[in-house]
């Protein structure tokens, strides 16, 4: 049985329509990414899952008693407001030392629990708000851009420690990403969508369709590729190279 399906999915902001037709599901411990263009309806998609935002038609299913643990795109802190990661990883519920302790080591900060919030660095910040997401031992952790203003080094990083959590944990992970090439490298199954799911499947499967390159162009898609070249090419030394 999957963690999450939706049927017939459709989601309106102000009586327009920004997401429709969207049937999907996910497995434990699946990897699946979203793309798509900005203002395609990832974040909506996602906030509808867990249950932060209306269904305007079609149907979401969560298994019962599913543990969700989820990275908003974005987290505003009021920078006036003193606040030690302790302290918001005890927001608004109240935690044992012991599950802040193995959060934070989850998520490869346990050095910062006394440190100020405001003074986290970027890729500080995104992994406590890992560290949030885990405090619940979820099965499936949702992702929205969690490595938006990290540089390269800082998201493959960030990849890597929810690869490792996802081993631990056996959790599924569902991701928006614009990192291409770290999607292409991690992912079971990527989405593109835009208004509606324009085409779905393994990675190399979505960097060939039509679609995603009518959406991408020959400029991003050049990520992915980029990576299949790569790694083809340790592979198979017959293989024609496009070195468009
Ligand atoms: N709370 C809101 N206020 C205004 N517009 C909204 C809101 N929620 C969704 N929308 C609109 O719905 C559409 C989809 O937005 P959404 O944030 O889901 O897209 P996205 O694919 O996550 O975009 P991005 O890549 O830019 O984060 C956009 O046209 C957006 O303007």
């Amino acid at each position: 049985m999957s963690l999450i399906a939706t049927s017939g999915l459709e989601l309106r902001h102000a009586g327009q329509v920004i997401l429709h037709d969207v049937n999907f599901s996910i497995h434990a411990g699946e990897i699946v990414t979203i793309v798509g263009p900005n203002g395609s309806g990832k974040s909506s998609f996602l906030r509808a899952l867990v249950g932060a935002m209306p269904v305007a038609r079609g149907s979401v299913t969560r298994k019962s008693g599913l543990r969700i643990g989820y990275v908003p795109q974005r987290l505003q802190i009021d920078a006036t407001l003193p606040l030690t990661v302790r302290r918001f990883l005890n927001l608004p519920k109240r935690q044992s030392e012991a599950t802040v302790h193995k959060a934070l080591t989850r998520a490869g900060v346990d050095a910062l629990a006394d440190r100020q919030m405001t003074a986290l660095s970027g890729g500080q910040f995104q992994r406590v708000l890992l560290a949030r997401a885990l405090l619940n031992d979820p099965h499936i952790l949702i992702l929205d851009e969690a490595t938006q203003g990290l540089d390269q080094p800082g998201a493959a990083a960030f990849y890597a420690r929810i690869e490792e959590v996802r081993r631990d944990l056996g959790c599924a992970v569902l991701m928006v990403s614009h990192d291409l090439h770290v999607v292409m490298a991690a992912s079971d199954r990527v989405i593109c969508l835009n208004g509606h799911v324009c085409c779905e499947g393994t990675p190399k499967v979505v960097a060939d369709a039509p679609e995603y390159r009518a959406l991408f162009g020959t400029g991003t898609q050049g990520t992915l590729a980029l990576y299949r070249h790569d790694h083809d090419h340790g592979h198979d030394h017959h293989h024609h190279h496009d070195h468009d």
